[in-house]
């Protein structure tokens, strides 16, 4: 499987405020970019964290490349994908409309009662890990499934988890041109962090995109 990670920060590393609410940090280029790498994926995948947050609909917006999907054979959207070990994603996300397939990682410990929620409310359940969400297994049920190609768009958790699990082949970061701060505010890789062995990544293109940088890493 290709795992691809897309996210924009600040230009101090912030994927959002303190608050935790949705910040607009890309501008009109970078959200169409966006858009154009979903379109080439089989799935998109976000932390539950980021869905309580965002409330993300994780579709494509640009009708032309729901066409080109349908052209290739493909569904109109990718799958969305939640990783919630305790499978706390709301009923009424807007993540388990019908527009397309929605898989929710959980962990074994997801109480039976929302797991049961979920699937009524149409989310197919993914069990991978005991207390929480092994990426590794994860990643092994969903190719099962047909998914090759992953695009990540966060939270800074579930970045930080596949990084560390080894699991990142590409990363695409907009920093935008603000400042956001805060010692507690979310940044792209949050988790406990790294000591040693600090992942290193092979910088493959820079690019100005609206008023910030687009950095290219294969990782
Ligand atoms: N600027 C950007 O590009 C983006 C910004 N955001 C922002 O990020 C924030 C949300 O990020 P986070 O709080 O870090 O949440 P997150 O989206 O990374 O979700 C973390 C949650 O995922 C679950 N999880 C299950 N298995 C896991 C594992 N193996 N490793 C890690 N987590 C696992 C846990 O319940 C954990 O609390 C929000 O403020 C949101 O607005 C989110 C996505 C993109
Ligand atoms: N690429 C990017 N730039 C920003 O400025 C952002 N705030 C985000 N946030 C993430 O975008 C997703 C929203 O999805 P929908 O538009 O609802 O489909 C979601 O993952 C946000 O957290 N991304």
């Amino acid at each position: 499987m290709h795992v691809h990670v897309n996210a924009a920060t600040s230009v101090d590393g912030k994927l959002s405020s303190r608050r935790r609410e949705q910040i607009k940090i890309s501008g009109d280029d970078d959200f169409a970019r966006v858009d154009e790498i979903r379109a080439t994926t089989d799935a998109v995948l976000v932390g539950v964290g980021t869905v309580l947050a965002d409330d993300p609909h994780l579709t494509l917006d640009d009708d032309e490349l729901v066409s080109a999907r349908e052209a290739r054979g493909e569904p109109p959207h990718p799958a969305r994908v939640v990783a919630d070990s305790r499978a706390r994603t709301p009923t009424d996300a807007r993540i388990l409309d019908d527009e397309a397939t929605t898989y929710v990682l959980v962990s074994a410990a997801a109480p039976a009662d929302r797991r049961a929620d979920l699937e009524a409310s149409g989310a197919v359940i993914v069990e991978a890990g005991e207390e929480r969400v092994s990426f590794p297994e994860a990643c092994d049920a969903l190719e099962a499934r047909g998914v090759e190609r992953l695009m990540v768009e966060g939270g800074g958790e579930v970045i930080f988890s596949l990084f560390s699990d080894g699991l990142v082949d590409e990363l695409s970061l907009y920093v935008g041109s603000m400042v956001i701060g805060g010692r507690d505010a979310p940044t792209l890789a949050d988790g406990d962090g790294f000591v040693a062995d600090f992942p290193s990544l092979s910088l493959r293109a820079v690019e100005r995109v609206d008023d910030g940088v687009l950095l290219t890493y294969d990782c």
